[in-house]
C-alpha cells in the first residue's frame, strides 16, 4: 500500500500541501501565502495563475520534507475557498480575468436589482440561499457583463468556469496541454455557487435563466469522493484525484462530524458554523444558509445548515497590515493581553456587509463605543471578541434552526491558536470548546474523502476512531458579565446598518 494521501489546501490566505499517513497525522507541510488584490474599495481579487503557481511549489515542498516520490501517493484531494470563482480558456489555460474571491462585493448593486424584483430569498427554496454578493452567481454573472469577448467565449464552451477546485483539478489533470484537463466540481462546491439545485444535485436550468450562465461553461457535479481523473503532471505523475470538498465541508468531514447534529466552527479568513443535518434538507427560519456536508461516492447526499461570517482572521491582517499595529497575525494576543476588558469599544468588522445571521448588504465596519479612555489594547481585544460574538450569533440561530443545543463547540482553523479568543468564546458562548489534535481539519477532511475514494481507508468508523481532543476551554464568566457584553456587541451591530446607500 501507498504510504501517504496528499491534501491541497487551497485558502483565502494560501495554498498548503499536506501530506497524512494512514493514522491521519500529519507527515510533512508546504504552504504559501498569495497576494491579495484590493484594486476598488471593496473589491477583492486573487491571480489564479499565482495560485496553480503555488499550489505546485507547496506540492513539491510537502514531497521533499517527507522524501515521498508519486508512488509513496496513494491518492489526492482537494479543498478549497468556496464561490471565489474563475474563468479560463479551455485551449490555452489563461484566465480572462482575475479570480473574483467570495469577500468581493462589486456585485452589491446586482444584489439590490434583484432584492427590488423578487426579493433576498427568493432562491432560497431551490439553492438554500439568498441573493448575496457572496456566493459564485453573482460574480459570473458580472464576468459575462463586463470582460470583453467573454460571453461570446462561453457559449461557444471554450471559455469555462468552476471555483478553485475545479481550476486545479483541470490543471493537476493535464491543463491546457494533450487531450486538456477535466472539468469537475464537488456537490459541495457547487451548492455555493447558487445555480446547483439542492435536491436534483445538478445545475438548475431557472437559476441558469435567472442569472444569464450558459451552461456550456459550467463543470460536471461530481460526488466529494471519487477518482476524478489522474495527475498528467510530472510534480504526481499518474496519482489518482479522489477528494473535492469546499474547506468547510471538508472541516466538518475532518472534524468527523458524521452525525446529524453534529457541528464545527473553523475560525479562518472568516468563520463558518456547519451542522451535518442527515438526510434532511432544512430550512432555515434565523438567516442560516440550507447547504451539503458531503457525498461520499455513490452514498446518499448529507445537509447541513450553515454561518457564514465574513471578517474574523480578516480583521486581525487588517489590523497587521492597514494599522501596522501588530507584526505578526498572533501578536494580537499579546497586545489584548496589555488591558484588561474591551473599554467598552465594540468592532463591527462589516467589510463585505454582514453574513449570517444577518444578511446586510448595507452594513460597513465600525468601532462604536469610543471615549478617551479606549487604547490599542482594548481595539486589539475588541477585534479578538468581534470574532466570538459573530460566532454567538450564528450558533444562537443555529440552536433556534436545529432544535438542538450544543453541548461543546469542535474548534479548528488559524484562530484557535489564540488561547484568549478561545477562553473568551468559550466564556461568552458559556459552552465548552474543543480543539481536535490534528487542528488542520480541512485538509484531513480531504484526505479523508480522497483515502476512501481509493480504498486507503475503509469506512466513517474508521475515520471517527481516529478523532482526538488536543485542548479543551471551559465557560467561567458570570451571566451578567456575559449579558452585559452580548448587549454591548448587539447594539453596535445595529449602528453598522445603512451605510451604503
Ligand atoms: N494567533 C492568532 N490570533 C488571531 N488570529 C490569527 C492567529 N493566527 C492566525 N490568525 C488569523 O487566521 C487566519 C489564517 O487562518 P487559516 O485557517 O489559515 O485561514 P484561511 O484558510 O482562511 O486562509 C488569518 O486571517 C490570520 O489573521
Ligand atoms: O479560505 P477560508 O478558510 O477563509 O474559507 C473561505 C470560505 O470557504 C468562504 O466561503
Amino acid at each position: 500500500m501507498s504510504k501517504y494521501i496528499a491534501a491541497i489546501d487551497q485558502g483565502t490566505t494560501s495554498t498548503r500541501c499536506i501530506l497524512f499517513n494512514h493514522q491521519g497525522h500529519i507527515v510533512s507541510v508546504g504552504q504559501k501565502e498569495h497576494e491579495q488584490i484590493y484594486p476598488k474599495p471593496g473589491w477583492v481579487e486573487h491571480d489564479p495563475t499565482e495560485i496553480w503557481k503555488n499550489t505546485l511549489e507547496v506540492i513539491a515542498i510537502a514531497r521533499i520534507k517527507a522524501s515521498a516520490t508519486a508512488a509513496d501517493i496513494a491518492a489526492i484531494g482537494i479543498t478549497n475557498q468556496r464561490e471565489t470563482t474563475v474563468v479560463w480558456n479551455k485551449r490555452t489555460g489563461k484566465p480572462y480575468y482575475n479570480a473574483l474571491v467570495w469577500q468581493d462585493t462589486r456585485t452589491s448593486d446586482l444584489v439590490s436589482k434583484y432584492e427590488k424584483e423578487g426579493g433576498l430569498n427568493q432562491f432560497r427554496d431551490i439553492t438554500g440561499l439568498p441573493v448575496s454578493t457572496y456566493f459564485s452567481s453573482l460574480k459570473l454573472k458580472w464576468l459575462l457583463e463586463n470582460v470583453e469577448g467573454l460571453r461570446e467565449d462561453a457559449e461557444k464552451g471554450e471559455a469555462i468556469f468552476g471555483n478553485i477546485d475545479t481550476f486545479l483539478i483541470w490543471h493537476l489533470t493535464g491543463g491546457a496541454h494533450g487531450d486538456g484537463g477535466i472539468h469537475v466540481t464537488d456537490v459541495t462546491n457547487a451548492s455555493r455557487t447558487q445555480l446547483m439545485n439542492l435536491r436534483t444535485l445538478q445545475w438548475d436550468r431557472e437559476m441558469l435563466a435567472a442569472y444569464n450562465i450558459p451552461e456550456k461553461m459550467l463543470p460536471a457535479i461530481k460526488s466529494s469522493s471519487e477518482i476524478y481523473g489522474h495527475v498528467n503532471n510530472e510534480i504526481l505523475p499518474g496519482v489518482p484525484v479522489a477528494g473535492d470538498l469546499g474547506d468547510q465541508h471538508a472541516a466538518l468531514v475532518g472534524q468527523t462530524c458524521f452525525e446529524p447534529g453534529m457541528a464545527k466552527n473553523t475560525y479562518g479568513t472568516g468563520c463558518f458554523l456547519v451542522m451535518n443535518t442527515g438526510n434532511e434538507l432544512k430550512t432555515s427560519e434565523n438567516g442560516l444558509l440550507t447547504t451539503i456536508s458531503y457525498k461520499f461516492g455513490n452514498e446518499p447526499v448529507k445537509y447541513a445548515l450553515e454561518g457564514s461570517v465574513a471578517v474574523t482572521g480578516a480583521l486581525v491582517q487588517w489590523v497587521r497590515d492597514n494599522l501596522g499595529l501588530i507584526k505578526k497575525s498572533e501578536d494580537i494576543e499579546e497586545l489584548a493581553r496589555s488591558v484588561e476588558d474591551n473599554g467598552g469599544a465594540y468592532f463591527v468588522p462589516a467589510f463585505s456587509g454582514l453574513y449570517a445571521p444577518y444578511w446586510r448588504n448595507d452594513a460597513r465596519g465600525i468601532i462604536a463605543g469610543l471615549t478617551r479612555y479606549v487604547n490599542k489594547g482594548h481595539i486589539a481585544r475588541a477585534v479578538l471578541e468581534a470574532t466570538a460574538y459573530q460566532t454567538v450569533d450564528v450558533v444562537k440561530a443555529m440552536e433556534q434552526d436545529s432544535g438542538i443545543e450544543l453541548a461543546s463547540l469542535r474548534v479548528d482553523g488559524g484562530m484557535v491558536m489564540n488561547q484568549l479568543l478561545m477562553q473568551f468564546q468559550s466564556d461568552i458562548l458559556d459552552t465548552q470548546v474543543v480543539c481536535p489534535a490534528v487542528a488542520e481539519t480541512t485538509a484531513l477532511g480531504a484526505a479523508y474523502a480522497a483515502g476512501l475514494a481509493v480504498g486507503y481507508w475503509q469506512n466513517l468508523e474508521e475515520l471517527k476512531q481516529k478523532w482526538a481532543i488536543a485542548q479543551t476551554w471551559n465557560p467561567n464568566m458570570e451571566a451578567e458579565k456575559r449579558e452585559g457584553f452580548y448587549n454591548g456587541w448587539k447594539k453596535a451591530v445595529t449602528k453598522s446598518y445603512g451605510w451604503m446607500e
